[in-house]
C-alpha cells in the first residue's frame, strides 16, 4: 500500500454553531481517483476546500503530502500550488485572454518564463480540446469551453492533486459531456490524485477507484462504484441514489 497523499484523521468543523465536518476520517493514495456524493448541503464543498486550505477546520488533523495543514501562509501557498481547484463557476479572469488566463500563474508564482509558459498553455488547450481558443476572452467562450480553460489553467501549475467541485454542474446539458469527457481523459492518462464533487454518476462509475456518500456532514458509505452503486449498504446511500437515478 502506498503512503497516503491525503490524510484527514477526526476532522470536524463548524460554521458559527453549525458543525458542517462532523468526525471525517479520510485517507487518500497518489493516483486514487475519488467521488464525492450527497445531498444538498452536507458538505462536500467544504471537505475538499479544507484540503486546500480555502477553508479552515477547527479540530483534527489533515496532512497533504506529509505536511500537516497549519496557518502558516508560505504553507498554504505552497499546498495551493500542489492542489489544483477547478469551481463550478469557472473563475477564469474576464479581462485577460484565455492564454493570458493559463500563463500568469505560471509566470508569476512559478517563475517560469513567459515563453515556457506559452508552450505548456498550449500543451494544455490541445489536451482539453480548445487550442483555436487561445486568443479569445473567457466570455466569447460556450460554458464548456470555459470550463475546459478552468482545467488547463489548473493542469499548467502542475499540480499533484486536482479538487473539482461541482464542475459540470453549472452547465447546459449538451456541454456536460465535453467536460465530462476531458475529465476522464486526465483521469485515464494523467495518473494525477483526483477528488471530484459530481453527481456525475456514470464518470463515477467509469473512472472512480472509490465513491464517497456525505449526509449531514459524515461519511456514511464508501465503496467502488460497483459496490457504491449495485448494493448500497445504508438506508440514506439507497435513498439518495434512488432520488438521483430516477
Ligand atoms: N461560509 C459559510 N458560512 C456559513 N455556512 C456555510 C458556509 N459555507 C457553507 N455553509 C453551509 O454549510 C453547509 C454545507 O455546505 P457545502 O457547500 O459544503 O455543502 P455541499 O454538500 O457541497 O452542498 P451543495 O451540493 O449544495 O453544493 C450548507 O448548509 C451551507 O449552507
Amino acid at each position: 500500500m502506498p503512503d497516503a497523499i491525503i490524510r484527514l484523521e477526526d476532522v470536524n468543523k463548524w460554521y458559527g454553531q453549525f458543525h458542517v465536518l462532523r468526525h471525517i476520517d479520510l485517507t487518500v493514495s497518489p493516483g486514487e481517483r475519488i467521488v464525492i456524493c450527497g445531498p444538498s448541503g452536507s458538505g462536500k464543498s467544504t471537505l475538499i476546500r479544507c484540503i486546500n486550505r480555502l477553508e479552515e477546520h477547527q479540530q483534527g488533523r489533515i496532512v497533504v503530502e506529509g505536511i500537516e495543514l497549519t496557518n502558516d501562509l508560505k504553507q498554504i501557498e505552497a499546498i495551493r500550488r500542489d492542489v489544483g481547484m477547478v469551481f463550478q463557476h469557472f473563475n477564469l479572469f474576464p479581462h485577460l485572454t484565455v492564454l493570458e488566463n493559463l500563463t500568469l500563474g505560471p509566470v508569476w508564482v512559478l517563475k517560469k518564463s513567459k515563453a515556457q509558459a506559452t508552450a505548456t498553455a498550449m500543451k494544455y488547450l490541445e489536451r482539453v480540446r480548445i487550442p483555436d481558443q487561445a486568443q479569445k476572452f473567457p466570455g466569447q467562450l460556450s460554458g464548456g469551453q470555459q470550463q475546459r480553460v478552468a482545467i488547463a489553467r489548473s493542469l499548467c501549475m502542475d499540480p499533484k492533486i486536482m479538487l473539482f467541485d461541482e464542475p459540470t454542474s453549472a452547465l447546459d446539458p449538451e456541454m456536460v459531456k465535453e467536460v465530462l469527457d476531458v475529465m476522464v481523459g486526465l483521469a485515464q492518462e494523467s495518473g494525477m490524485t483526483m477528488l471530484c464533487v459530481t453527481h456525475e454518476m456514470g464518470f463515477a462509475r467509469k473512472v472512480a477507484d472509490r465513491v464517497i456518500f456525505m449526509d449531514q456532514g459524515e461519511i456514511i458509505e464508501q465503496n467502488t462504484p460497483d459496490r457504491f452503486f449495485d448494493a448500497p449498504e445504508n438506508e440514506r446511500t439507497r435513498l439518495f441514489l434512488s432520488q438521483i437515478l430516477h
